[in-house]
């Protein structure tokens, strides 16, 4: 028989035990153990005990996504998910996935996300993947950034200490502008600037320790990146790689210079990203995208844990006046039919006894919620159904999102 209970301050060691073997058993760096430890919220973090042995763990952060339209919604964000092999496949995860959505439906956040160690694991309990990202390996010794814009010579560059917290607010500055330009970001919570930062030398695999770059424009901080180099050569000479951790900017002119800086650093000949938006406007001034080899990867899995609350949260980028059926059998609370009306202003959402337009689970409004996969592409593979002549194509257009949403980091 096993118990389901959050975390106890004498619990912590055996809960981080489980969780770490679970993912192999090498842990995390000391340092970054210790901040996850402050950023963890124990009243969220769930331990399943057989007697004294933790056999499961789910956590959540309480944070803020940002929506189109620009809003920043309260969401769940689901974390250090595991279950001892010798328990598996005995309904732990079921159970704990049930008791942290009724918490989360309690605490009043409207939607929940993740990122998947496996995506086949989530769908079940009503998760969507809703944003992917780019991964390149840029090959500068054939690639070259072309038409820059003209204000891009104007734009001064200094390397910047990251452990320096001037630079630290700087660069904060800069992304929290950046949040509510995109879906699918995280707004920061309190000390997740810190983890962000955060370069244990355990972590490097052989690169330099993390550099830091600032763009200014007129003196202001307009951008940053930050990056790694290895000290790679052989008997042709240099080979290193620029390792891209983060780029940002709030203007085009100090995002070309940024992008053009880091594709020619001396003795470089690979710039390697791991994770970019999927319409990151860089594709737009590399000289050759073929050398790039981009590869895509699902990245956000987003569940609406509140219909009504959700929808209502996010603007539309056209008008829409639907009625959803919705089934969620894991959250049965959302099963039946809105009404959604909005427009690029906001919505509303409420129950209603009309005939249904479209017809879909909740998994799939999760995928179409930040408006990165469309209603469309969903009804073509047969997961959303059409009723009404036409409302799939007024919704789905009103689901888009000009930016596509994007995840820069997992937690
Ligand atoms: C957000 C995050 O933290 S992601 C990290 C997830 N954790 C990991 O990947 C660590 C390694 N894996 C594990 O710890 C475990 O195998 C877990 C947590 C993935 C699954 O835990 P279990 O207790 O075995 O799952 P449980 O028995 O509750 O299974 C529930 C359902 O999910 C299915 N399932 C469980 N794991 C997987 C998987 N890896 N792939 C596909 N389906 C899965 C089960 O078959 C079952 O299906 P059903 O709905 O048809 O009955």
């Amino acid at each position: 028989m096993t118990e389901l209970r959050v975390l106890r301050k004498d619990d912590r060691d055996r809960w981080y035990g489980t969780l770490e073997r679970a993912f192999g058993g090498a842990g995390e760096p000391p340092r970054k153990r210790e901040l996850l430890d402050e950023l963890t919220e124990p009243d969220r973090s769930l331990g399943a005990w057989d007697g004294e042995e933790c056999v499961g763990t789910a956590g959540a952060f309480s944070f803020r996504l940002s929506v189109p339209g620009g809003s920043l919604v309260p969401a769940a964000g689901v974390t250090m998910v595991s279950v001892a092999a010798t328990h598996r496949r005995r309904g732990l995860l079921r159970s704990m996935m049930r008791r942290q959505l009724d918490d989360v439906r309690e605490r009043g956040e409207p939607m929940a996300v993740l990122t998947a160690s496996e995506p086949d694991i989530y769908g079940r309990f009503g998760y969507g993947l809703a944003t992917n990202c780019l991964a390149m390996e840029i090959d500068t010794t054939r690639v070259r950034l072309a038409s820059l814009p003209e204000a891009a010579d104007a734009v001064e560059l200094r390397y910047a200490s990251p452990a320096d917290p001037e630079v630290g607010r700087a660069i904060e500055d800069v992304y929290a502008r950046a949040v509510t330009r995109r879906p699918g970001m995280l707004a920061r919570q309190p000390g997740w600037e810190r983890l962000q930062l955060l370069d244990p030398p355990e972590e490097r695999a052989g690169a330099s320790a993390l550099q830091c770059v600032l763009a200014r424009r007129d003196g202001e901080v307009t951008g940053f990146a930050l990056f790694h180099v290895t000290g790679e050569a052989d008997m042709a000479g240099a080979k290193s790689v620029v390792r891209v951790r983060d780029v940002y900017a709030g203007d085009p002119a100090s995002y070309a210079a940024l992008w053009r800086f880091l594709c020619e650093i001396d003795l470089t000949w690979t710039v390697s990203v791991g994770n970019c938006p999927v319409d990151d406007p860089v594709l737009h001034l590399l000289s050759d995208v073929r050398r790039c080899a981009l590869r895509v990867r699902d990245i956000t899995y987003a569940r609406p844990v509140d219909v009504g609350g959700a929808l209502a949260a996010r603007a539309y980028r056209a008008p829409v006046d639907v009625v959803l059926d919705v089934r969620d059998a894991f959250c049965p609370w959302n099963e039946g039919r809105w009404r959604l009306s909005g427009d690029a202003q906001g919505a509303v959402c409420a129950r209603t006894g009309d005939a249904a337009d479209l017809a879909l689970t909740v998994r799939e409004l999760g995928s179409a919620y930040l408006g990165g996969v469309t209603l469309r592409a969903l009804a073509d593979a047969g997961r959303v159904t059409e009723l009404r002549p036409g409302a799939l194509a007024e919704a789905s257009l009103a689901f888009g999102s000009d930016v596509a949403p994007w995840l820069p980091h997992g937690f």
